[in-house]
């Protein structure tokens, strides 16, 4: 990273960023930073004239007490000042990285709530999210602390610079030698560090996730069942060993080459306190300015290795923080506008147009030209075996994903071109949301603007028999789901596959209905209620139904069958089974199960 990138990183985005958000306490840092920074000056000064005023007390040279005692008091007086100061400043940047973190966390969400659905199958996508959830948390907004102590060193340089260059411009070398070797090495090893960082961040996602497996609830069941617990331990220490080992290598290159730069630091140190002795053996300075001369040389010691090592931390911090902003720079929705074909056209009702959809980082289409029609109102069932491409198929269809070839029209019009497309279509996904939140907000979040409309939500709630149980929970549509917080309510998966239902039926504005595998979970009588109340429910809207129970797709105008991504059968399930293929096939298959053939028999070990 360049130098101009790490300037344009920290004012043209780090510095506003924060301006934006704490402004005057920025500024009040920053007067404080200064005022510290000049202190360490003043204080070395006030030495020098306390050790020549005791000097001459003891030479009984002069009477003056008083003026020591006078001095003595100003120290006092600056030192409890550097103190407030600090203390302020402290508090100060507290305050701007809670607000600053909190500005940015807020861009961080709505950026995920933004951009295209498909970054969510990518790595690279997850690995680049935890760096910047790392690189927020614990570093970016350290750059500005870094930016205030390097200045704060800075000015301090300058100062004592300023009175050095007095007595010898070779100090200023000197100086020099101090910060580049410090300030190189820090460079390097922020550079390998984020290297590290980014090399290392799958297999730390890696190991998060086996820790997940391995104290969390939802795998604990699994994890018992099929003694997983050493072998997952196993996969775990050795990831974790990979990663720690690394960084313990980097941190021993890193302390080699600190011992190196402290040498040398030393090596400076010591020809300067040898120069000053013999300064003071030829008569040039007095005791004080000895004394004071050495405390400078202390003085400029830590800050020169402060300003190097802020310098690189700011270096270091930047390329995390250039993370950020690249993250944050990531185009929302994730279309080419531009390149959207739009199309208008007569034709009422859902048209898909030579479909091919590939999923990132992958070469083989998932979903292979395929087309048919859905007329307003139509009742569709997409089957096929597992893996066939329904869910992509119906996520493409949501405009969740974009087709890599062919159109999806709307009412002949492309959905990504349509303004509130989600608002048209309401959907229960297989994977559907356990919120651990209460009833309300469960069934709510179908239609966000009617949360607090009680009728909407029993309604909703009636619509998939779900009423019974909302009302024998302690506070009703108040009581908390989920056993993740104290006080919340377990229930059965079918029982939330029902909370989800009722959130679906909760945008009565949809015109368009998708369930993928909407009855998996539930007791037949709920299945058959299920499909009774969804006729009545769907009749003025297009409804599309995945299931692979067949019989539940019986009464459906068009069923879709899918084979390997492709369009394989369209029909009624009377036109299917008349032309006795695949779709004729699995319904057979599936009916010897309810007829009690030897298909079924065998499958339990009967003869
Ligand atoms: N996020 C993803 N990234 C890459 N490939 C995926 C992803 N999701 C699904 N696939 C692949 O796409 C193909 C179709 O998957 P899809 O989930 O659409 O099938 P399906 O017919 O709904 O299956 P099922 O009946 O098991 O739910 C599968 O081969 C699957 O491996």
């Amino acid at each position: 990273m360049k130098l101009g990138n790490i300037t344009e990183s920290l004012f043209l985005k780090v510095i506003p960023l924060i301006w934006k958000v704490a402004p005057v306490k920025l500024l009040l840092v920053f007067v404080i930073r200064l005022l510290e920074a000049l202190q360490p000056a003043v204080q070395i000064y006030l030495t020098k004239a306390l050790v020549d005023e005791v000097s001459s007390l003891i030479q009984g040279t002069s009477d003056s007490f008083q003026m020591a005692m006078m001095i003595l008091l100003a120290q006092a007086l600056l030192y409890s000042a550097d103190l407030g100061l600090k203390s302020l400043g402290h508090l100060f940047m507290f305050d701007i990285k809670q607000k600053a973190k909190y500005t940015v966390d807020h861009q961080v969400a709505e950026k995920c709530a933004s951009i295209a659905y498909i970054y969510f199958e990518q790595p690279q996508y997850y690995d680049k999210l935890q760096r910047v959830s790392q690189g927020l948390a614990y570093r970016g907004l350290a750059i500005l602390d870094h930016f205030f102590q390097l200045f704060k060193g800075m000015v301090t340089l300058v100062s004592l610079a300023a009175a050095l260059a007095g007595l010898h411009f070779s100090f200023i070398f000197g100086m020099i030698f101090f910060i580049v070797p410090t300030f190189w090495i820090h460079v390097q090893l922020g550079k390998k560090r984020f290297a590290q960082m980014v090399h290392q961040t799958p297999t730390s996602r890696k190991v998060h996730y086996i820790m997940r497996l391995l104290t969390e609830r939802e795998s604990a069941k699994e994890v018992r069942m099929f003694r997983l617990f050493s072998y997952l331990k196993e996969k775990w220490s050795v990831l974790y060993w990979n990663n720690a080992t690394e960084q313990y290598r980097l941190e021993r290159t890193g302390v080699a080459y600190q011992l190196f730069a402290d040498i040398i630091s030393y090596a400076v140190t010591l020809a300067s306190i040898i120069y000053f002795i013999y300064l003071s053996s030829e008569g040039v300075l007095t005791l004080g300015y000895f004394v004071a001369l050495i405390e400078t040389i202390a003085v400029a010691k830590t800050n020169t290795q402060a300003v190097s090592i802020h310098l690189s931390q700011i270096y270091e911090e930047a390329l995390f923080t250039n993370e950020l902003f690249e993250f944050l720079a990531l185009p929302e929705g994730g279309y080419d506008r531009d390149q959207r074909p739009l199309r208008n056209g007569d034709e009422s009702g859902l048209k898909v147009e030579g479909l091919t959809f590939c999923y990132p980082n992958q070469d083989d289409p998932v979903l292979k030209n395929i087309s048919f029609h859905i007329s307003p109102g139509q009742k569709v069932a997409i089957v096929g075996k597992n893996g066939a491409g329904k869910s992509t198929l119906v996520k493409c269809i949501m405009g969740l994903y974009e087709p890599k070839e062919g159109t999806i029209l709307y009412n002949g019009v492309n959905i990504q071109s349509i303004e509130g497309y989600e608002q048209k279509v309401s959907a229960v996904f297989q994977d559907f949301m356990k919120y651990q939140l209460t009833v309300k907000e469960n069934i709510g979040f179908g239609d966000i603007d009617s949360l607090d409309d009680r009728a909407s939500l029993e309604s909703a709630a009636a619509r998939s028999e779900l009423q019974p149980l909302i009302d024998s929970l302690p506070l009703q549509y108040d009581t908390e789901l989920g056993p993740e917080y104290e006080g919340g309510r377990e229930l059965s998966h079918g029982q939330w596959q029902k909370v989800a239902l009722s959130r679906s039926y909760m945008n009565v504005q949809a015109e368009m209905v998708i369930y993928d595998e909407p009855t998996a979970a539930l007791d037949p009588m709920a299945e058959a209620a299920m499909f009774e109340k969804f006729a009545g429910l769907a009749r003025n809207k297009t409804s599309i139904i995945i299931s692979h129970r067949l019989g539940s797709c019986r009464d459906a105008d068009v069923i879709l069958v899918l084979k390997d991504g492709c369009l394989i059968e369209s029909g009624t399930h009377d036109q299917l089974m008349a032309l006795g293929q695949e779709y004729a096939a699995m319904f057979k298959a599936q009916s010897r199960w309810y007829e009690g053939s030897p298909l079924g028999k065998e499958a339990f070990g009967r003869s």
